[in-house]
């Protein structure tokens, strides 16, 4: 695919019909993967590769749906993105000043982040956008980043009821830098305000009470921005960003996506016999949450060649059977395993004992309620749980019986979840629908079954 300044918006998903999937009890999980590029770091490549003066080059770039409708907002807002090859991409930056108004409405299809950014991105510069997506993301709040930005300065134009999208956006090149304080942790509202401040004359400051996931600040240092991060109470950071920097064109080299390993990863610890190696994985400690741990109950990952590549520490991780035991998962460990939780209470259905997962109020406002997805999915396979408040109690067992059809709401993380469960499962397990598995690990099928999975 390669985008151009011309490229239409991307259509809808969810428009095609549901495809059903089944998994089966496998015999052992074998083989050494890298699984696609990281999904976080792929949008900001892109959104930074817009704002920089000269030609981003992009290795490793996530080839999933989320992504390439980032990348098709940046060519409709004035960059020449182009495919050179399987994950090499080029981004003509357009620079400082240099964005244009598109001429049709933004499709970001299912992707929080890439609507969330890019809202960012328009807000310091003058330009007109609409922003648009599938039904999962019409749902999910966007007053959380609309809310900041119009305290810079942004007009909100028009927006379906409660500030949803579709909603249109008139950004100004004479935003206010501020200071805010995230209300929850959320590395999108945090790089919302960071990119709206790109425009805005002054500093502006982003504090969170929890860190959650450094991609933005990272790459505006590798882009050439003054920016400034210090720790902020017991778990916090303060981020200090100049405003009008001149970004200039610099290699990002994408690590593999540590919320994507996690699928093989549990599918390894689950699946009796199995010995698999995932390659080159991200190890941002932002992001390893899942790792500490299925660590902590007990599991086989040894941690190999850990080094530093593209400014990421990354490293492969080996993973063999294990017995798991349940543990309790403290709320503050959110923000670092977020997207996580599916596939840990899958890991946890397997455990012996409770797994007590505290705190996540954050999963209701994603692709779907993954609170209740997850709780309906565990009920549909004849794992025992309760939802208690915003935490999610899972109790093991050493038999898990499956089943389904599991509904997966528009939400490739539920998808993935319940097909890994079903490989250890008695019975298997069905899945109504795995076509969004497409936005954010494309290669899911294939890769599984090539490491033994039998999956239909
Ligand atoms: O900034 C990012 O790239 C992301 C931040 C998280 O969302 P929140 O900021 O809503 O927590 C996460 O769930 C999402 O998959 C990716
Ligand atoms: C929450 C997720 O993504 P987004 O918010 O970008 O839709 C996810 O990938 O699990």
């Amino acid at each position: 695919m390669s985008a151009t300044r011309s490229a239409a918006p991307a259509s809808g998903h969810g428009d095609g019909p549901a495809q059903p999937a089944t998994a089966l009890r496998s015999p052992a999980l074998t083989g050494r993967v890298r699984v696609p590029g990281d999904k976080s770091v792929s949008h900001r490549a892109l959104i930074f590769g817009l704002f920089a003066e000269g030609i981003t080059r992009i290795t490793g770039l996530l080839e999933g749906e989320d992504v390439l409708n980032t990348a098709k907002a940046c060519a409709a807002l004035g960059a020449r993105v182009t495919r050179r090859g399987p994950g090499e991409w080029e981004v003509e930056g357009a620079g400082a000043d240099g964005l244009s108004s598109p001429a049709a409405p933004l499709d970001f299809g299912n992707s929080g982040t890439g609507v969330r950014l890019m809202m960012g991105a328009v807000a310091g510069q003058d330009v007109t956008a609409t922003f648009d997506g599938d039904a999962s993301l019409r749902r999910r709040p966007m007053k959380r980043v609309l809310d900041p930005l119009t305290a810079m300065g942004v007009e909100i134009v028009d927006s379906a009821e409660g500030g949803r999208l579709p909603l249109t956006l008139k950004g100004s090149d004479r935003t206010k830098a501020i200071t805010y304080e995230t209300p929850m942790p959320s590395a999108q509202v945090k790089s919302a305000v960071l990119l709206a401040g790109l425009g805005a004359a002054g500093e502006t400051v982003v504090i969170e009470r929890e860190a959650t996931r450094d991609h933005t600040e990272r790459m505006l240092a590798h882009f050439g921005a003054d920016v400034r991060v210090e720790p902020h109470g017991a778990h916090g950071r303060r981020i200090a960003l100049k405003g009008r920097p001149t970004l200039v064109a610099a290699p990002v080299d994408v690590p593999a996506d540590p919320s994507s390993a996690a699928f093989p990863l549990v599918a390894a610890l689950i699946v009796p016999g199995s010995d698999v190696t995932l390659t080159d994985v991200m190890m941002n400690p932002l992001r390893t949450g899942l790792i500490t741990t299925l660590l902590e109950m007990g599991a086989s990952i040894e941690v190999v060649a850990e080094r530093t590549e593209g400014g990421e520490r990354v490293a492969d991780l080996r993973v063999r059977h294990s017995r798991l035991k349940g543990v309790e998962v403290p709320p503050e460990r959110a923000p670092a395993m977020i997207d996580e939780y599916p596939i840990l209470a899958v890991a946890a259905a397997f455990a012996e004992g409770v797994t007590a997962m505290r705190g996540l109020s954050e999963l209701r406002v994603k692709e779907s309620d993954r609170l209740a997805a997850v709780a309906d999915g565990l009920a549909a396979c004849g794992v025992a749980h309760e939802v208690v408040g915003d935490d999610l109690l899972v109790t093991g067992a050493t038999t898990v019986k499956g089943g389904g059809p599991v509904a997966t709401h528009m939400d490739h993380r539920i998808a993935m979840s319940f097909l890994v469960l079903g490989l250890a499962s008695e019975q298997g397990v069905s899945v109504d629908d795995v076509a969004f598995i497409a936005t954010s690990f494309p290669t899911f099928m294939p890769m599984m079954r090539g490491l033994g999975a039998v999956i239909s």
